[in-house]
């Protein structure tokens, strides 16, 4: 049901024939020009037109003859790149293109190459072609959160990014696809880290990163200056990589639609799964204008003027049109906003004749409908080839199944328009726990980022000294920003919290904050003890039949209220009393402003504050007492506020936890799909709290969704363990040498394998290479994984392997067909299309090895490489 499609074979083939047709025809002088401008509208064009339009650019930088690339081999390389590109709404070949054409653009604008050199422009036009190569409409927050086969194959680090560089790769790898077979060893190694450096960078979670480091250098940029070219070129495809709102409205907003289309299915997926929904993908909290306002105002725009006090000539070009679609955005957000005010005073005034016997609460369907309406009246002056309202609209019936009592109405749409939720970059950072620099230090001193990696080579705190407490605030700052999954905000919203007397609590906290300390010195916490998985308790269900009523038991009270909480010494105190009077303590370095003004308003009090959210605030102060525990060493006192790099992991610098650091280090200590329910039992007990079941009838409904996501749950366990082991047997085998004696013999050996020889229908016949690299990478889209047990894939692979031999004896039968006859073949490849006999003849043995492949062979394959080495 979520799944996106692969693009058919059928239109895979018609794509080929067309481009093989058209390949050699002029582009019109017109045209020539047209693609050099942000103006170019790819919607006027069919695929294999763009496949045409984008040798057109390699044509026109002269790339062919001065990088001696055969024309053929770009052909091919530009098909292959195609075909790998998925049928998602917007992470698809056409954004490619567009990336390819920005990057073009700037190209012919600034003149780059003279600026830069042709290879480094080579690099980035290429590295734009294949930047989001085999994307699966689903980022990287979903890839980690759901721990899919790409988050476990690359760690967490920018998953999708390593997958599409390495996608690229193994089409480069094939002779025939392979644009810089001309190049010397050291050439292609320079290509290689210029392409992975450019493509990872494209990973938002790094665009501070990027950014900050670019803008320090700017005011000193030296072209000669290798490093700082390389930060350069990482700008550039991260400009291009998000340039839509660059291009004339009717252009851009189709794109938006697409991506919102994409956004909303994954948080669909997210809620469905049960995994922390991203807030600036999800259909309730966002709309376009809102989600415009942010991306534009906090991410865009600050990377395109960076990028325009070095290359002037930009500002008029992309600048400006971003400044203009900002203001229009904004607009529509005000109008949106007036409106609702509009209609709040309307709504009041009716409430107060009628407020009597009108319970507290907002009707789901006013809820439902009135987001609606809000979003159809914001867009009614705008007409849109293809508008997100429709997807709204699709959506109606989950939305009202899941919109309950989660926020009153009117905080989420001041939410909106406020723009308080954060921005991607916000979240991606927080996903990524670790972070690959493909660069040296640019400049001395470098700020460092959250989630650097540097910090990991720190050492790692004692995380069994993690407290429930403290991931009671981790899931605060989640719920503020609406990370939360619908069960776990409602059992956090959820009436049912209750905290009796919250003076007494406070003084509870105060306990039992130096109980742990003590017990945090003993190091007696095991952090198994504190965390009980969602699968065990079955809590985290939707719409659960438990509700949890927590007060406190007079019991646990005085034990709570032992000796050793007296056993603080004062300055002890004093110090703990100092980081809780420090207002900025959430704050990290490099976080917006706006970031900043929303962690602060966070811990503070003020009267608008929901009675939930101040319970939450409560919960926060009990985190923040016990946060102070860490400060044992009078080092401590002197760390500012900043969290370096070195500082992601340093225990001392607990004391300056923000929510990010304090999920990175939960997420280090804490198996991963943890329940904020067991979190909640946990904390209850730690407290003499207890959980009571509450009277809750259960739909039919329920029972359903229940029913499903244990099924669900336990899917996913069968086949983690099932991957793991194949993991285990692959990976070790990966890390030998290659069986690769020669080059010669490797390409042999993948022409036995793919029936890589000169038929014309070379290329589809490639694909098998990628089509299995993709059914290995169907775990990174929901609910897709059908991995075979290994005894099973062995007897495939014997299979296969027969078959191949099969092939093999048929291709040595082929070798022996003249030259003449192998040239003439190639011809038409490259020029008119397959020959029917081909079609038909030879290949047939070979579709029944990816037959074999597509139905069987889906398992973990992370390096294909190793397979294909086996089968031949
Ligand atoms: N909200 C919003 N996000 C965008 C826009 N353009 C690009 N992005 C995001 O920026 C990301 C850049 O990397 P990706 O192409 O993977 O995915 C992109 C989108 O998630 C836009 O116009 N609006
Ligand atoms: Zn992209």
């Amino acid at each position: 049901m979520l799944q996106y499609r692969r693009k058919s074979d059928t239109i895979k083939r018609k794509v080929r024939q067309n481009f093989l047709n058209i390949c050699d025809s002029e582009v019109s002088e017109s045209v020539k020009q047209w693609l050099r401008m942000p103006t170019f509208d790819s919607r006027q064009w069919e695929d294999e037109e763009l496949l045409l339009l984008l040798q057109q650019m390699y044509l026109d930088l002269d790339f062919c003859s001065k990088f001696a690339i055969n024309i053929n081999t770009l052909r091919n390389f530009l098909y292959e790149a195609y075909k790998n590109y998925n049928d998602v709404p917007f992470h698809n070949f056409r954004h490619c293109f567009c990336v390819a054409q920005m990057m073009y653009s700037i190209t012919w604008c600034v003149d780059l190459p003279s600026k830069i050199g042709d290879l480094e422009v080579l690099i980035l036009l290429t590295s734009c072609i294949c930047h989001d190569l085999d994307h699966p409409g689903y980022n990287n927050i979903y890839q980690i959160n759901a721990k899919t086969e790409l988050a476990i194959r690359y760690n967490d680090i920018s998953p999708l990014e390593n997958h599409h560089c390495s996608v690229a790769f193994r089409i480069l790898e094939n002779e025939d696809c392979n644009i810089f077979q001309s190049f010397s060893a050291e050439e292609f190694k320079q290509v290689r880290e210029g392409m992975i450096r450019c493509i990872l960078a494209t990973d938002m979670a790094r665009h501070n990163e990027i950014l900050q480091q670019f803008k320090e250098i700017t005011p000193e940029f030296d072209y000669s200056n290798k490093a700082h070219v390389n930060s350069l070129s990482m700008v550039l495809i991260k400009v291009s990589d998000i340039s839509n709102e660059a291009r004339p409205m009717d252009v851009a907003e189709p794109w938006l639609d697409r991506l919102l289309q994409e956004f909303f299915k994954q948080s669909d997926a997210e809620k469905l799964e049960g995994l922390p929904v991203t807030p600036f993908m999800d259909r309730e909290k966002i709309t376009k204008p809102s989600s415009q306002c942010s991306f534009i105002g906090f991410v865009l725009l600050p990377l395109f003027e960076a990028l325009g006090e070095l290359l002037t000539e930009l500002q008029d070009l992309i600048i400006q049109p971003v400044r203009e679609a900002l203001d229009y955005y904004k607009k529509l957000n005000e109008a949106s906003k007036e409106e609702r005010l509009h209609r709040k005073s309307i709504v009041s005034d009716n409430t107060d004749h009628s407020s009597e016997n009108t319970p507290n609460v907002t009707p789901k369907s006013n809820s439902s409908t009135s987001i609606k309406m809000k979003k159809s009246l914001s867009f009614q002056n705008r007409t849109s080839s293809r508008s997100v309202d429709d997807e709204v609209e699709m959506g109606v019936d989950h939305r009202e199944e899941i919109d309950v009592e989660i926020q009153p109405l009117e905080d989420v749409l001041e939410d909106i328009e406020s723009g308080e939720e954060p921005t991607e970059v916000e979240v991606s950072e927080k996903a990524l726990k670790f972070k690959i620099s493909t660069e040296p230090t640019v400049c001395a001193g470098r700020k460092s980022y959250p989630g650097s990696r540097k910090g990991s080579r720190e050492k790692v705190p004692n995380i069994n000294n993690v407290d429930l407490v403290r991931v009671l605030q981790r899931e605060k700052g989640k719920l503020r920003a609406g990370m939360l999954s619908f069960d776990q905000r409602n059992v956090y919203l959820g009436k049912k919290l209750s905290i009796d007397n919250p003076e007494y609590l406070d003084e509870v906290n105060k306990n039992y904050d130096v109980k742990c300390y003590n017990i945090n010195n003993r190091n007696e916490i095991d952090d198994d003890e504190c965390i009980i998985s969602k699968e065990t308790l079955n809590l985290n269900k939707r719409n659960s039949e438990h509700s949890v009523k927590t007060y406190i038991s007079d019991e646990k009270r005085s034990i709570l209220k032992s000796s050793e909480c007296r056993s603080l010494t004062n300055v002890e105190k004093l110090k703990m009393n100092s980081l809780h009077s420090s207002p900025a303590d959430s704050l990290t370095p490099d976080q917006s402003p706006r970031a900043r003004s929303t962690s602060v308003a966070g811990t503070t009090d003020q009267p608008s504050l929901s009675k939930e959210k101040k319970k939450m605030s409560l919960l926060k102060n009990i985190k923040r007492s016990f946060n102070s525990r860490t400060f044992d060493s009078p080092d401590t006192l002197a760390t500012d506020n900043k969290i370096t790099t070195e500082g992601d992991t340093k225990p001392h610098q607990l004391c300056t936890t923000t929510t990010q650091e304090t999920e990175s280090l939960v997420e280090t200590s804490t198996k991963s799909n943890r329940s904020i329910i067991s979190r909640l039992k946990h904390f209850s007990e730690k407290f003499g709290l207890t959980m009571e079941k509450s009277p809750v009838p259960k739909t039919p409904k329920n029972n359903n969704s229940s029913s499903k996501r244990t099924t669900l749950t336990l899917r996913r366990t069968k086949m983690d363990s099932e991957c793991c082991q194949s993991l285990e047997s692959i990976s070790k085998a990966n890390t030998l040498p290659k069986v690769r004696k020669s080059m010669s013999a490797a390409r042999k050996g993948w022409k036995f394998f793919t029936g890589k020889d000169k038929s014309p229908n070379s290329l589809d016949v490639w694909a098998s290479e990628a089509d299995f690299n993709k059914h290995s990478d169907n775990t990174s889209i929901p609910s897709s994984s059908q991995l075979k047990p290994d005894v099973e894939r062995v007897e495939l692979m014997e299979k296969t392997k027969s078959l191949t031999n099969i092939q093999t004896v048929e291709k040595e039968a082929s070798s022996t067909s003249s030259s003449d006859e192998k040239q003439q073949q190639q011809h038409i490849h490259a020029t008119k299309g397959p020959r029917a006999d081909d079609v038909h003849g030879r290949n047939e043995p070979i579709t029944k090895i990816q037959d074999i492949y597509k139905d069987h062979v889906m398992v973990t394959a992370s390096n294909n490489q190793q397979k294909h080495t086996e089968m031949i």
